[in-house]
């Protein structure tokens, strides 16, 4: 990741009301070029309100907004901007391959960059079925594949795997990374912890128009824990403080509970197993975002940038 050169996204004070409601309140948020950025809230914490400002569907009440260097909504700052926002809109009746050719024409981009959308969403072989036959993962990919076709520098999905099957949802999640991977800059929003962090480089958590926390995902996946049950239970609980220190185990109801990620189970598992200590459960805890709400916002408002 670059972190030398200008931010893609610079929001400073951001605020949007709606006659009394207050959409967005007072929001800062930096997307660093090649970072994929989690923008984590319930319904109605004002994601959308936000990523709609940057995409110049609306304006702002105040606060200064900067995408790619200008102002949103500026022809040559949406040239390099691919974004789907809410459902995409498509032809039920033409194919997927005529919709992007559609959009292709309108954005005047060369032919042959369609099927490498297509390609790169895992649609090509289904292209030529009319867009009414589509599974809701399908059209959701068909929505990245027209946010792609300009090949911009900036993505900007809202809630991309909203109301899809675990599948879709995997798919989905699988392509983001790839963009991530190949460089892209990515911004999503999403009300799912989990998907975020398995996502996002970094994520910031907006509840009732605010920005109440950004953190580094690496530093949200290192707050996991890990539940483990073993027997005999205090040699468990030293192989386990040996490997990752004393202060990352403790016992919480008849489980032992560790402070690691969850990519770290396998070796723990391991470690126990070969000490001779029966494991009858290991997992991670899912940390809901109603819990991180809680821890966040119990001790005051807390705003770090850790990037
Ligand atoms: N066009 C509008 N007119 C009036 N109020 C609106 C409008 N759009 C959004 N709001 C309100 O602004 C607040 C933030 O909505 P927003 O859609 O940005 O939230 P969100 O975090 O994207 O949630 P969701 O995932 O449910 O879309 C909500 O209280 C919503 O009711």
């Amino acid at each position: 990741m670059n972190r030398t050169a200008a931010p893609l996204v610079e929001v400073t004070g951001l605020t949007k009301r709606y006659g009394d409601t207050l959409a967005v309140d007072g929001v800062d948020l930096m997307v660093q070029p090649g970072e994929v950025y989690g923008f984590l809230g319930p319904n109605g914490a004002g994601k959308t309100t936000t990523l709609r400002i940057l995409t110049g569907l609306i304006a702002p009440t105040s606060g200064t907004v900067r995408v790619l260097g200008g102002a949103p909504g500026q022809a040559q700052v949406l040239a390099r901007t691919g974004s789907m926002i809410e459902s995409p809109a498509f032809y039920p009746y033409l194919s997927g391959l005529d919709n992007l050719r559609l959009l292709a024409e309108y954005a005047e981009v060369p032919r042959a960059r369609i099927q490498q959308v297509l390609e790169l969403v895992d649609l090509a072989d289904r292209a030529r079925d009319r867009f009414s036959t589509y599974s809701l993962g399908m059209k959701q990919r068909l929505g990245v594949a027209a946010a792609l076709l300009k090949d911009p520098e900036l993505v900007i999905l809202d809630e991309p795997t909203n109301g899809l099957d675990p599948a879709g949802m995997r798919d989905m999640r699988r392509l983001i990374r790839e963009l991530g991977a190949d460089g892209r800059t990515v911004l999503l929003s999403s009300h799912l912890l989990g998907e975020v962090q398995q996502i996002c480089d970094r994520v910031g958590i907006i509840n009732e128009g605010k920005m109440v926390a950004e953190h580094n995902v690496d530093e949200l996946r290192a707050e996991q824990e890990l539940v483990i049950r073993a027997v005999p239970r205090e040699s468990a609980r030293s192989v386990l403080q040996q490997a990752v220190g004393a202060d990352a185990v403790h016992l919480y109801d008849d489980t032992l509970r560790v402070k690691a990620a969850p990519d770290r189970a396998a070796e723990l598992n391991r470690l126990l197993v070969e000490a001779g200590i029966a494991v009858s459960e290991l997992h991670s805890t899912e940390r809901a975002l109603e819990d991180v709400f809680f821890e966040l916002t119990s001790t005051g408002t807390e705003k770090a940038d850790v990037g």
